[in-house]
């Protein structure tokens, strides 16, 4: 039988990201921030811009297969799965999947990362924010894995005055939260403890655009199977759509 789908190996080859940035980062600097601020930092200037701007140019391809939700009082906007992204912008998971992009991550974190299964359609994703109003409340990225779950934002195009607003340490009893916000433009980064880091997207207005990139990476990939379908069925009515999210719960390949 032959499938639409194209298996990965298969799929359009991205070269290898080049990577040299991140040796010019100031690693144990960032990663003291990291540590000092609840597992989180954020980057105005991080990903080189033929990164993002190879990213953004992937774009009006990606139109077609934007997913769109609206969950009164909670969410409002699109999303693109990792399973598009495999076919339509290779470039996309090569960056995802590189070890010393990965390896970089773990020095922040001191812990050791892991990709998320196949069977996450979250692992990495696009947001799109293209309708006045679109917007995301606030929430945790919460981790239905057995280990902690990290997400880093990439901002790929931001013409927009939505922010990204968080609280840090809200967690923590014994001190004062630290609120703010940021717009996460083209380049920069947000990278965060998802069971940590409360944080929503403010509200997109008139005749703007914002798309962000997420990456999901975590220290335990072991799910249960009842969190795997309380999972599923989270993105499948907040992000994806049963179709996406299913086709591969059911067996994809
Ligand atoms: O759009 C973003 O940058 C982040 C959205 C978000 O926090 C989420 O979907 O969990
Ligand atoms: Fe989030």
């Amino acid at each position: 039988m032959s499938t639409a789908t194209l298996e990965p190996e298969t799929q359009g080859h991205a070269t290898a990201p080049d990577t040299v940035f991140l040796s010019r980062l100031d690693t144990p600097g960032l990663k003291q921030r990291f540590q000092a601020d609840n597992e989180f930092l954020f980057l105005d200037t991080f990903l080189p811009a033929p990164i993002s701007e190879a990213f953004a140019a992937r774009i009006p391809e990606l139109k077609d297969a934007v997913h769109r939700n609206f969950i009164p009082k909670h969410k409002k906007g699109g999303s693109v799965s990792r399973y598009t992204l495999d076919e339509l912008a290779p470039e996309i998971p090569a960056l995802y999947r590189d070890p010393t992009f990965i390896a970089w991550l773990e020095k922040l974190t001191g812990e050791s990362l892991q990709v998320c299964p196949d069977s996450d359609p979250h692992a990495y994703a696009l947001y799109f924010y293209t309708e006045p109003g679109d917007h995301i409340g606030w929430h945790f990225d919460t981790s239905y894995y057995a280990g902690k779950r990290y997400t880093l934002l990439l901002g790929v195009i931001d013409d927009s005055s939505s922010q990204l607003e968080f609280e840090l340490f809200r967690n923590d009893a014994s001190r004062d939260s630290v609120k703010d916000a940021r717009n996460l433009r083209p380049g920069a980064m947000c990278f965060f403890n998802g069971d940590e880091v409360w944080h929503r997207i403010t509200p997109l207005g008139e005749n703007e655009t914002r798309i962000s990139l997420t990456f999901e990476y975590v220290t335990d990939p072991h799910m249960s199977r009842w969190r795997r379908f309380v999972s599923n069925m989270k993105d499948s009515i907040a992000y994806f759509g049963f179709k996406q999210v299913f086709t591969q719960a059911l067996g994809r390949r």
